[in-house]
């Protein structure tokens, strides 16, 4: 973060860059440490760049490649595996156009107009765990793509390994018992999902004609973003509203923010940030007519807290001077409301 004094209004917003690794092989104190961290990136800004998070890199890899492997499939083959027509069972493959994100807005009349005025030009495929019977998976069928599926799931239950060193790390830095967190998110009620953002005319990104992923929160505890280096993510920043500002691939870290239900939890403690994929910078896609900017790929795994759990306040977030802002919510209830708004 920017130095006392500094005039670098960019450096005091910069996402913050975390190694993970003493909250996975170091000392007590140093976890502590790296706790404190975690917690301070999510209070202050909501999102962290992180290293050492425990999904090893040829794992990331090669779920990408099943990805792209998927999206080429022909339409009609996708088609196999539909999204149902309800948010809530989020699962399955949705066409560009079929999801429109949008912030907080339930209302049919406007969503419907949203969809139409601009698209999100993006495809995605979602899915969670195989015991899953609330939500089933929704596959094609595995001869269209022979070791998809067990290759998603097995990359799935990694994801799920490494979310309790983020869960543990925050627990630490807001001082709460060991396996707290770990306790509210036992029954991999996550959400893994795939997202190809087509090549796309770049001036239609530009003219808003077009959106790749427009601006939200998300959801859930956390979400944990595997990204390619195309880019075009984009985080609101803290201190100017309406500002967004690049949050280009790292390597060796993912990007990890927090959701909605995270920050209802902590009392607004922790932050939900605004976020959405547009063009990438200039100097990696092109500005003039008829130049189109490069696919992208990306792979969110959405950390959700076991469905039949209700939480109230987080335990230190609220007290005689901090009141409760929220009433307990069911963290189905929550999630399903959200997800039905965007279909
Ligand atoms: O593609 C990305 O990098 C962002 C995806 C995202 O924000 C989401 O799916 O919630
Ligand atoms: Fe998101």
């Amino acid at each position: 973060m920017g130095s006392l004094g500094s005039v670098d209004v960019e450096a005091d917003i910069a996402i913050p860059i975390i190694d993970l690794g003493p909250i996975r092989f170091g000392t007590p104190d140093e976890a502590l440490a790296t706790g404190k961290q975690v917690y301070e990136a999510f209070r202050d800004v909501g999102f962290a760049y992180i290293r050492n998070h425990g999904v090893p890199q040829e794992k990331i890899d090669e779920a990408f490649k099943w990805s792209a492997k998927f999206f080429e499939l022909p339409l009609e083959t996708k088609k196999l595996a539909p999204h149902p027509p309800n948010g809530w069972h989020h699962r399955g493959y949705s066409s560009p156009g079929q999801e429109k994100v949008s912030q907080m807005e339930f209302d049919p009349d406007k969503l419907a107009q949203l969809r139409t005025s601009a698209p999100d030009f993006k495809e995605s495929f979602e899915l969670g765990r195989a015991t899953d019977t609330h939500t089933p998976n929704i596959w094609p069928p595995d001869s269209a793509l022979p070791g998809f599926q067990s290759y998603m799931l097995d990359f799935f239950a990694t994801c799920d390994i490494a979310k309790q060193s983020l869960l543990r790390a925050i627990e630490l830095g807001m001082d709460l018992p060991q396996g707290f967190f770990r306790d509210f998110h036992s029954k991999q009620d996550n959400q893994l999902r795939l997202l190809h953002y087509p090549s796309v005319e770049t001036r239609l990104l530009k003219d808003e004609k077009v959106e790749r992923i427009a601006a939200h929160t998300d959801f859930g505890t956390m979400t944990m973003l595997f990204q390619d280096d195309v880019g075009g993510l984009e985080v609101e920043d803290v201190k100017i509203r309406g500002k967004f500002n690049p949050a280009p691939y790292i390597k060796g870290t993912i990007v990890v923010n927090i959701g909605d239900f995270l920050m209802r939890w902590s009392n607004d403690q922790l932050k939900s940030t605004l976020h959405r994929v547009r063009a990438p910078p200039p100097m990696l896609g092109s500005e003039g007519i008829g130049e189109y900017t490069k696919e992208r790929y990306s792979i969110p795994y959405f950390v959700t807290a076991d469905r039949e759990k209700t939480v109230d306040c987080l335990p230190g977030c609220w007290g005689e001077d901090r009141p409760k802002k929220y009433e307990p919510v069911c963290s189905r209830d929550y999630i399903e409301m959200r997800l039905n708004a965007t279909y």
